[in-house]
């Protein structure tokens, strides 16, 4: 097909001013070097600093060597532009058909109100109908979402046709009615009115717990729970509640409904369900029986779609005829409609959606990151690259296929039974892969390692907006997650360190360790919050003095290395003081996340613990969500984790006020101390200022949200034990 007059369906720009930044980078790293050097020269010279000396060399190979790493993402970005006209020119009549995953896991951390918007938004995109099928699976089992998704289903009679004739956006209900409120027409009323009373009817169910017995009666799906033990026991529950191919499947208007099916795969006690992974590769299978799209798109259930153009936007590179065959995934970035100005919980991925991952995509392509991303059904299923590979995207015409609905369903059940994957190559060479909690990640990692090149497509209207965690904890727990499945990858046979040598570029592998490594941070960042504060209390220097020209590559490499952080935030357009908070939760991160998230691994591997995939809540109680409104830190529960980072800032506030103390005491005052340790009392008092939300939250807050009494007794003991400990014991 790569005739002469060939034109593509996307291009790609390179982003300008990498000169510059090469500079720059390499400015950082000679002075880097010369840190090194330093600590080398001077290293004889330590005396009863010794250790506290090493320490500090041992973070410092450490960070410089990280810093390396991260420059791989950051040192060839690009950015990619779809012709969708084009498309339209060449493909209309020949698309493929849209297979759409939403995976849901729990009714209460995620309303079935919201869950249905997402299914709504989805169904509503600009494609064909009769080739889009949108399949839910629950993982709750729960007649609530079931529910919800059989009053979805009449809802999107009149919403699809609705969207189409005003071409609104976004396609989630929840998410048009909360942001259009007053250019009400007549028309717009009458959606309103019937999107809000089929919420309330769903949410009082809600409320209530159960459905209501005249709703279960009159619908046959509810039947199948009979069979219903617990969430972790019972058969498949599946109900192809919209049949695309049944002439009564029509829309208000009268034109054809996107296939619609709920999916509860069987969970018994004894088979292990593999979190999300086990019903995404449910769901390849029981869509393979009844709709057999190839193309894939998932996404999470608090993800709805907010620009109807995104699988044009995909096609456009799936579709391409010189290059969109070497291609296995298109992966959106993960954005949210709940961030605040300045985003306390630095929860927006904003530099890695706007720095990292377009970076990614120059050395063969970004990570798969579980949600907003559209794969080639067969890539997924485990094919490998040949050169001469061609997708037929027509493999089979659900549409024209004459099984009866009921023997359907019964054929597909069997396909997402426990015992369906025993002996086969599911969650190893087939489907997602098993055994990590980023199943997403370590997937697309494989993917990339049998030969297929991946896409990153931001296009200027988000294509897809979730949820973002609105408490510190949640915040904790999900890197928690994340940095320990990253580090699991390191370890796997997939580790970008050794396997996939060879099979993806350096700059590519580089770019998985800088997320794998996530967690192994912890120990240099841990150390550096900690043992220069105690030595500066103590009064003995760790840094060159202030007279020392050693003070230059120190001073430079901190500040270029902040500045140029602060520029690329602002630059993915983010504030100034988003920036701060950033710090300030990279901090929190690496000396709780991702230092609980090391200590979990190594007890995996010895066999004393197994992880787990703890889902994000989706909805704040009221006063919590005030305070997220307002970026008042939300601490409220009690956590191991709050007690690391309460301490550690705590040990801070105690080793500068004790210097200040010796110092005005001693006579020699302040400027003296300054002259010998300034970068011991900058960093002390950094950390004690980027500190202050925390110290707020243990002294000083009244409301529900601060931390409790008893964590900041707990904190506080420890602190100050520690710094009466190292005074006299070292
Ligand atoms: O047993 C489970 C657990 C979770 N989920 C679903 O997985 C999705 C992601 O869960 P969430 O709690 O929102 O986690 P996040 O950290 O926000 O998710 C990110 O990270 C995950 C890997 O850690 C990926 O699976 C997700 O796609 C990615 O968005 C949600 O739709 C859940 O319903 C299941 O279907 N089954
Ligand atoms: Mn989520």
């Amino acid at each position: 097909m790569e005739s002469e007059g060939y034109s593509p369906l996307f291009e790609t720009k390179a982003v300008k001013g990498r000169v510059v930044y090469r500079v720059f980078a390499a400015s950082i790293f000679v002075g880097i070097c010369l840190i090194w050097s330093y600590r080398v020269k001077f290293v004889a010279e330590g005396g009863g600093r010794r250790l506290g000396w090493l320490g500090l060399f041992a973070a410092e190979i450490w960070f410089g060597f990280y810093w390396v790493i991260t420059q791989a993402p950051r040192w060839n970005p690009i950015r990619r532009r779809t012709f969708k006209h084009k498309l339209s020119q060449r493909h209309e009549g020949e698309f493929p058909g849209v297979d759409i995953f939403v995976c849901t896991a729990d009714p209460e951390m995620e309303p079935p109100a919201m869950v249905i918007s997402t299914v709504l938004s989805v169904m509503a995109y600009d494609y064909p109908p009769e080739k889009l099928s949108v399949y839910l699976s629950d993982d709750a089992s729960s007649k609530l979402t079931y529910y919800a998704l059989m009053e979805a289903s009449q809802f999107a009679k009149h919403w699809i046709p609705f969207c189409k004739k005003f071409n609104i956006q976004p396609r989630s209900p929840a998410a048009y009615f909360a942001s259009h409120i007053d250019h009400q027409g007549k028309e717009v009323d009458f959606i309103q009115t019937l999107y809000k009373d089929m919420e309330n009817r769903i949410n009082y169910a809600v409320k209530l717990g159960r459905v209501p017995d005249e709703i279960q009666s009159s619908s046959k799906g509810f039947s199948q729970w009979e069979s219903y033990a617990s969430r972790k026991d019972h058969n498949t529950f599946l109900q192809i509640v919209i049949d695309g191919r049944d002439p009564k499947a029509k829309d208000v208007e009268g034109s054809v409904l996107p296939t619609l099916v709920y999916l509860a795969r069987e969970k018994r006690p004894r088979y292990f369900h593999n979190f999300k992974a086990g019903a995404m590769n449910a769901l390849l299978r029981v869509s393979s029986q009844i709709s057999n799209g190839q193309i894939i798109l998932n996404v999470d259930c608090d993800m709805y779609s907010n620009n109807s153009d995104a699988i044009r936007d995909a096609l456009c590179f799936l579709m391409d005829e010189e290059k969109g065959h070497e291609i296995a995934y298109v992966q959106f970035p993960q954005l949210f409609d709940n961030i605040t100005k300045n985003e306390i919980y630095a929860s927006s991925l904003r530099v890695i959606n706007e720095v990292e991952l377009p970076g990614l995509d120059s050395f063969g392509g970004p990570l798969y990151i579980g949600t907003g991303c559209f794969h080639r059904r067969d890539v997924l299923c485990g094919k490998k690259y040949s050169k001469g590979y061609r997708n037929d995207w027509n493999s089979k015409d659900y549409r024209n296929s004459g099984d009866d609905v009921n023997e359907l369903e019964e054929k597909s059940k069997h396909l997402a039974s426990c015992s369906y994957e025993e002996n086969t190559e599911w969650g190893k060479e087939m489907g997602l892969r098993y055994g990590c909690p980023v199943e997403d990640v370590i997937t697309g990692l494989s993917i990339q390692s049998q030969g297929w090149k991946s896409i990153y497509c931001n296009p200027e209207r988000g294509a897809f907006l979730g949820v973002a965690p609105t408490s510190l904890i949640q915040t904790l727990v999900q890197h928690k997650r994340w940095s320990e499945g990253d580090l699991q990858i390191l370890l796997s046979r997939y580790s970008p360190a050794r396997y996939a040598r060879g099979k993806i570029s350096l700059g590519l592998r580089m770019g998985y360790c800088t997320f794998c490594l996530w967690a192994v941070n912890s120990l240099a960042t841990l150390y550096y919050s900690i043992i220069p504060s105690l030595y500066l209390l103590r009064g003995i220097p760790l840094f060159p003095q202030v007279s020392s020209p050693w003070l230059i590559p120190f001073t430079y490499v901190i500040f270029a290395k902040y500045a140029g952080s602060l520029v690329e935030y602002l630059l993915a357009g983010g504030t100034i003081l988003g920036w701060w908070n950033e710090q300030r939760i990279w901090l929190y991160k690496r000396t709780s996340s991702y230092l609980f998230a090391l200590i979990d691994t190594v007890l995996k591997i010895i066999g004393l613990s197994d992880s787990a995939f703890v889902i994000t809540a989706k909805v704040t109680d009221q006063e919590a969500s005030e305070r997220y409104e307002k970026e008042i830190m939300e601490f409220g529960a009690s956590s191991p984790m709050f007690t690391i980072i309460a301490t550690v800032s705590l040990v801070n506030l105690l080793c500068f006020l004790g210097m200040v103390k010796k110092a005005v005491e001693s006579g020699s005052g302040l400027v003296m101390t300054f002259q010998a340790m300034a970068l011991q009392v900058v960093l002390c008092g950094t950390l004690v200022v980027i500190n202050w939300p925390l110290y707020e939250g243990l002294f000083f807050r009244t409301d529900k949200g601060k931390i409790p009494s008893s964590l900041t007794i707990k904190s506080f003991t420890l602190a100050l034990a520690t710094c009466i400990a190292f005074s006299l014991l070292l």
